[in-house]
């Protein structure tokens, strides 16, 4: 299977000669949510950046749904790789959430009929029925980034990228996040996060790769990476707390990597069958 995005070799070096990505390779297929990790300043706007034509690589070659984004337009590659911003409010700017839904769908110019079947498709993923006469910018922050996200999912781009999604979000709006990342995979999208958050990683134990100083220093899952000490110590990183809790916890099978309580409940549940048998046994 070819990937979707091929990244090969690229470097980025900015005008006042930064250069924030070096030698990047990375292959992003169908259907795959990928995480992108690293402190400040690694270089994972940048990478990203790359994805849907913003940037150009200034060595190396970034092919998207086959295309060499340095030879194709912006609006073509926005069409096919969506860019939900950190902050909403750099993205929401309409008066209605009916408009900011049809906005994209129009600007890549699709005829009325097209525009109207994905927005209806949108709100009846984001049950935003009820909100379609709203301002945008009278609803709480976590509803205006779902917003952001329904608009982006109404041009049905087959990349999604999430950039810090639960920045600023409390925990129910953290859940949400979780779950919108897990519809758009089973809707067929590949899902591209760029975050810190440890522990929507750990609950989704999706494919990371680790930005360092403007390298790629890992590719992998989330919990073979988390399990990494050189490489988590290495990018500053440090695995969700239920991981390090679990690490303390000696009667628990630490070959594996636990990302979640779920995971914890499990294999002590695994472990006092396993006892139970033991001690009828003796
Ligand atoms: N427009 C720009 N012009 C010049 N240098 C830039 C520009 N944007 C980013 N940089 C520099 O490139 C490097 C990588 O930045 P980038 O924003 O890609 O990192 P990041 O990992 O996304 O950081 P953060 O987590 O803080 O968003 C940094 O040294 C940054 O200062």
């Amino acid at each position: 299977m070819d990937p979707y995005i091929s990244v090969e070799n690229v470097s980025h070096v900015y005008s006042n000669g930064v250069t924030a990505i070096k030698d990047i390779d990375l292959d992003i297929y169908e259907k795959e949510v990928v995480a992108i990790l690293g402190s400040n300043g690694s270089g994972k706007t940048t990478l990203v950046k790359h994805f849907n034509g913003l940037l150009t690589p200034t060595k190396g070659k970034i092919t998207v749904g086959n295309l060499n984004t340095k030879k194709e337009k912006v609006s073509k590659l926005s069409s096919l790789v969506g860019y939900v911003f950190q902050n909403p409010n750099h993205q929401t700017f309409l008066p209605k959430v009916s408009q900011e839904l049809s906005y994209g769908c129009k600007n890549l110019k699709m005829s009325e009929e097209e525009t109207e079947e994905r927005v209806n498709k949108a709100v009846e993923l984001f049950e935003l029925h009820d909100r379609l006469d709203e301002n945008p910018f009278d609803l709480n922050s976590s509803q205006r980034k779902e917003v952001a996200m329904a608009s982006i999912m109404a041009i049905s781009p087959q990349v999604i990228i999430l950039d810090e999604p639960t920045t600023g979000q409390d925990h129910k709006g953290c859940k949400r996040v979780l779950e919108l990342v897990r519809m758009f995979r089973d809707h067929g999208h590949i899902v591209v996060l760029i975050t810190h958050d440890m522990h929507l990683i750990g609950e989704l134990n999706c494919r990371t790769v680790v930005m360092h100083q403007s390298e790629k220093i890992a590719d992998d899952q989330a919990d073979v990476v988390f399990a990494d000490k050189e490489i988590m110590g290495k990018a500053g990183l440090q695995p969700p707390q239920i991981t390090s809790f679990a690490n303390e916890l000696s009667h628990l099978d630490q070959s594996k990597t636990y990302l979640t309580i779920h995971s914890i409940l499990e294999s002590m549940k695994a472990n006092k069958k396993e006892s139970v048998k033991v001690a009828s046994r003796s």
